[in-house]
């Protein structure tokens, strides 16, 4: 489907945006290896979490629904049951790293496969470490891509450096390392996300944190997970969309309710107070040991251009494309460096933004491992590609809002993989 966004006087409202994703995925993989259940409250409904839902059901996980409440009935560290049939894990990377964590240590076998983005993406980087754990993990070109197979086997803990500073690598150790001989030790220089330890320290696991220059989580073997009762926060990722629309467009004042500002996730809203946009949090709180607040943004006229390095990219990895558009709008030159992870996404993030901007006569130059946007560009609008990846589908539907001649984005539906309610959430905020 083409989506056609136009230019608009401003976006003005109060929003909740949907909840965030990570936690939603983590929400119903680590209690479906709980003793009893557990109720995750907010859960994200949108194309990759539901992927998640699936999958565990037809590993044997009960997950009802009621009144609004998700339910996971769990069966314990080593419960699942093998599936019948080969796994589809849709578009869904967290949905299948995760679960090659989740995998290895049963008694059972199973095939995953995915849609034509997943099958691209790169799956060693979790296989590898895992086998040095001793698990039985096979697959296309060696075990880097899907289709992917996984027999259980008993595990043993290892010591991990996780040089991408990858969640979704880290989460697949710990996850194994649950049910692994000894102690797994998962160290990052620069800390991602760290969800999946939170959430497991909640639920009892033998987790310990080391902060400093080197961060490190380590968990031992652990007997039994304890169900928790969970509230899902709104996604900072899909909150940076509205955030970046209402500095960009003139007269603009947005205020985005409940949404999760863990520092490991907030890096787009730092960036963008950074450049000068005028934002703000309020009511800070914290819920199910998550804080969250509600962020205040206003048209900000003198944006000025910034650097993105290396080590600020794990805290902002998904909001790249956005930033990108706000820093069309900024005095000078934004530079991105280290950022070559965004080449492995749904789609090849850098070559998508790059390319997209200079079709419709917007200057940047794409970098090996991030990119150039210059700044103060009066845009027209024209033609772009979302290359079925959501996040570029709404990245450039927010350029679309100062478009002169507005901007048409192909196969913009994928949106569904995380943020189903955007157009309709756009359309409810935009003053015309
Ligand atoms: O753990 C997670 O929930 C995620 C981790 C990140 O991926 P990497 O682990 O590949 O950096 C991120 O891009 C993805 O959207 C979600
Ligand atoms: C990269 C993303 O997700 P995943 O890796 O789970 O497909 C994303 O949502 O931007």
């Amino acid at each position: 489907m083409e989506k056609e966004i136009h230019k608009v006087r401003s976006i003005k409202g109060i929003l909740r945006v949907p909840s965030d994703k990570s936690i939603s995925h983590r929400s119903i993989i680590l209690t479906s290896m709980a003793n009893g259940i557990s109720t995750v409250r907010n859960f994200l409904k949108a194309g990759d979490t539901l992927t998640t839902v699936n999958v565990y059901r037809k590993l044997g996980i009960k997950i009802e629904e009621d009144k609004g409440v998700i339910k996971v009935h769990g069966k314990g560290l080593k419960g699942f049951k093998e599936p019948e049939d080969v796994l589809d894990m849709g578009n869904s990377g967290t949905t299948t790293r995760l679960s090659l964590g989740v995998l290895a240590g049963q008694k059972i076998f199973a095939v995953l496969t995915g849609d034509e983005s997943l099958r691209k993406r790169p799956m060693k980087r979790v296989a590898e470490p895992l086998r040095q754990m001793n698990a039985l993990i096979d697959g296309r070109k060696g075990g880097e891509l899907l289709p992917l197979s996984v027999r259980g086997s008993d595990l043993k803990g290892i010591k991990f450096f996780n040089e991408k500073a990858s969640a979704q690598v880290k989460s697949a150790l710990l996850i194994a390392g649950l049910n692994a001989e000894g102690n797994t030790t998962v160290e990052e220089s620069y800390k991602s996300r760290d969800h999946t330890e939170k959430m497991l320290k909640a639920m009892g696991a033998d987790i310990q944190i080391k902060e400093g220059n080197i961060y490190s989580v380590s968990v031992n073997r652990t007997e039994k997970l304890f169900p928790v009762d969970i509230e899902v926060p709104a996604d900072p990722s899909s909150a940076a969309f509205f955030a970046a629309a209402a500095a960009i467009v003139p007269d603009s004042e947005i205020v985005l309710k409940d949404v999760l500002v863990n520092p490991t996730r907030d890096g787009f809203f730092r960036k963008l107070k950074e450049m000068g946009a005028d934002i703000e949090y309020t009511n800070v709180r914290e819920k199910t040991g998550e804080p969250v607040a509600d962020i205040i943004v206003r048209y900000s006229p003198y944006l000025k251009s910034v650097k993105v390095s290396k080590k600020e990219i794990p805290s902002m990895v998904d909001e790249i494309p956005v930033l990108a558009i706000v820093a069309t709008q900024a005095e000078g030159e934004t530079v991105i460096t280290g950022a070559s992870e965004l080449r492995v996404k749904e789609s090849d993030r850098i070559k998508a933004v790059v390319e997209n901007l200079k079709k419709i006569g917007i200057e940047a130059v794409e970098l090996d491992d991030g990119m150039i946007i210059k700044g103060k560009q009066k845009i027209k609008g024209g033609y772009v590609d979302s290359f079925k990846d959501h996040r570029i589908a709404m990245a450039f539907s927010i350029l679309g809002l100062i478009a002169e001649e507005g901007i048409k984005i192909k196969d913009a539906d994928c949106a569904y993989i995380s943020y189903p309610e955007f157009f309709e959430h756009l359309q409810n905020v935009v003053q015309k």
